[in-house]
């Protein structure tokens, strides 16, 4: 399977959001990935559900949702009724992770739940058959624009062989840090989807950046 490019609206141009949403569906990316933060769960406070609805409105591609928020079961349905299609919730912030899950999936939106750079992989062990994405930060959340953990890697690849060893039907996306500089490592070591906010709308030429980042690992990918 080809991976996906996630473009996030975080590193838009807030003054031209219409074109930059717009954008997703003129060029190559598969989803747009929207960063909700409260100001709680991550030291930064960036949109909610009404941006999601704008964002629906506008975008013609899947709505990629990753809530950065303390109690998200509490606003799970309110962003499945603004259009989001994948619900990314962080492990740190559900003491009820699975009840968390089966609330995303009854809405009818595929669940995501989101790991940070400190939580291991074994801490999915008993949810994995649950959930049809994985976030892996490879950055510690709440901004745009900073450096990639190299830790990541193996962490990826641990991850790609709990999901390989359950036959897990699950996507493996990585989020924060990521371009062309990196890219191919990541996607070696298992990434199905890449998060790129910086590097792709901050870019001389976004829908290039976005196509690179699509062609990465053509080859070795069509032969693995
Ligand atoms: O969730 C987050 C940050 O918390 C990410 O989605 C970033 O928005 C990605 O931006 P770049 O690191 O690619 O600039
Ligand atoms: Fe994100």
């Amino acid at each position: 399977m080809k991976h996906k490019v996630a473009p996030s609206l975080l590193a838009a141009d807030f003054t031209r959001l219409a074109e930059e949403i717009q954008f997703i569906n003129d060029s190559e990316a598969d989803w747009l990935h929207l960063d909700v933060m409260d100001g709680r769960f991550v030291p930064n406070i960036t949109f909610g559900m009404l941006m999601v609805d704008a964002a629906r409105k506008i975008c013609n591609k899947p709505l990629d949702v990753h809530l950065m928020i303390e109690e998200p079961e509490k606003y799970i349905s309110d962003f499945r009724k603004a259009g989001a299609d994948i619900i990314t919730v962080h492990i740190e912030a559900c003491p009820h992770l699975h009840r968390t899950l089966q609330q995303i999936r009854e809405t009818g939106a595929q669940a995501g739940v989101a790991l940070n750079p400190h939580t291991p992989v074994s801490a999915l062990e008993d949810v994995i058959e649950d959930l049809d994405l994985v976030c892996v930060m490879s950055v510690n959340p709440g901004f745009g624009g900073q450096k990639f953990i190299y830790n990541t890697l193996p962490k990826l690849r641990r991850l790609k062989d709990l999901v390989t060893v359950r036959n897990a039907q699950v996507l493996i996306e990585v989020d924060g840090g990521v371009g062309l500089q990196n890219a191919e490592k990541i996607l070696q070591a298992g990434a199905d989807v890449l998060v790129a906010g910086s590097s792709v709308y901050k870019a001389e030429d976004p829908a290039d950046a976005v196509a690179r980042l699509k062609d990465i690992g053509g080859e070795w990918q069509r032969f693995a």
